[in-house]
């Protein structure tokens, strides 16, 4: 009876998946979030307000796992160690990138002096920060206000960071408040949304005519379940278990497919390796976990 169901388990990846995070987590299903990540409904209710959008981005399950670790943004060792890891990577990427764009020099210490940048989900403001010193004129916003309100906190202890203007609210919201950006980016946060494809088009349509959408989200892969969700979740306890549904992943075929029928053209992708035991960070061809697109407004 038990390997019947192993074997139509393993017929079908999402229950084979399931099954083995149940194994992990002690869980009776995979659908209810566990109780280190899950958030009174009050923390809730203070995201962005999600009955005035038509076509909203909002998933109230995973916005609850951001609103209980939102003390953590700024604890290089908490639950964002992974992110400030990868930062200075990721930044060497959008900087490349951007810069060969913009057709700006990337050597001098303001490269971005000039672009107009809106960070959508910008948590704490870990990307937002070194964007601004590195010249641009930033927007952040995330769909919780306690997350802005970190963000603002901590950009406020320096008079360079204190420019960034951050707003909790959507994307969608300030399509239509008519807003748009020279780039827009959104890094790890895809992979919490609704509505993958509507908000591919959401940011699509908040980049400026010929202007660049940055992405950075986890693979749909076996090895992004071993090392992005076994490893990094139940094992090395880096992130709350239940942090990453793997079924709500996009591979990078997925989502270049996305950008293109929202009329952006994915012009680089990249692998971002990092290694959890070293706490490395690096650009790398292997795009099997993290990776990270580059794509430019088409639509002209
Ligand atoms: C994994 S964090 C990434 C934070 C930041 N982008 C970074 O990489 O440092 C995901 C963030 O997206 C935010 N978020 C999730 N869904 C959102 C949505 N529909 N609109 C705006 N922000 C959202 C969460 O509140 C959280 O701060
Ligand atoms: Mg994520």
């Amino acid at each position: 009876m038990a390997s019947n169901q192993l074997l139509r388990a393993i017929g079908d990846p999402n229950r084979f998946f399931n099954a083995i995070r149940r194994f992990f987590s002690h869980q009776p299903t995979s659908t209810t979030p566990p109780s280190s990540v899950e958030s009174s409904p009050s923390d809730i209710s203070k995201s962005a307000d999600k009955k005035s959008q038509p076509v909203s981005s909002l998933n109230e399950l995973e916005l609850a796992k951001f609103s209980a670790i939102a003390d953590t943004w700024w604890d290089r060792e908490g639950p964002c160690k992974p992110l400030h890891a990868m930062n200075p990577t990721r930044l060497a990427f959008i900087c490349s990138t951007l810069c060969r764009h913009f057709r700006k020099d990337p050597s001098v210490a303001r490269p971005f002096e000039g672009l107009n940048i809106v960070d959508v989900g910008c948590g704490g403001g870990i990307l937002c920060e070194p964007l601004v010193r590195m010249g641009a004129t930033v927007t952040g916003i995330d769909a919780l206000e306690k997350n802005v309100k970190i963000a603002r906190l901590h950009a406020d202890l320096d008079p360079v960071t204190s420019a960034i203007e951050y707003c909790c609210t959507t994307a969608e919201s300030l399509v239509k408040e008519q807003k748009m950006f020279d780039a827009v980016i959104s890094l790890e946060v895809i992979e919490h949304v609704e509505d993958p494809a509507e908000f591919c088009k959401t940011l699509a349509a908040l980049t400026n005519p010929g202007g660049a959408t940055v992405i950075s989200t986890i693979n749909r892969s076996l090895r992004s379940f071993a090392i992005a969700i076994v490893l990094a979740e139940y094992l090395l306890r880096l992130l709350p278990k239940g942090t990453h549904q793997w079924s709500s992943f996009v591979t990078p075929a997925e989502l270049e497919l996305m950008l293109r029928r929202a009329s952006i053209n994915v012009q680089e992708t990249a692998g971002l390796v990092y290694n959890p035991f070293t706490g490395r960070c690096s650009l790398s061809d292997d795009i099997s976990v993290n990776f990270i697109v580059f794509g430019t407004e088409n639509s002209q």
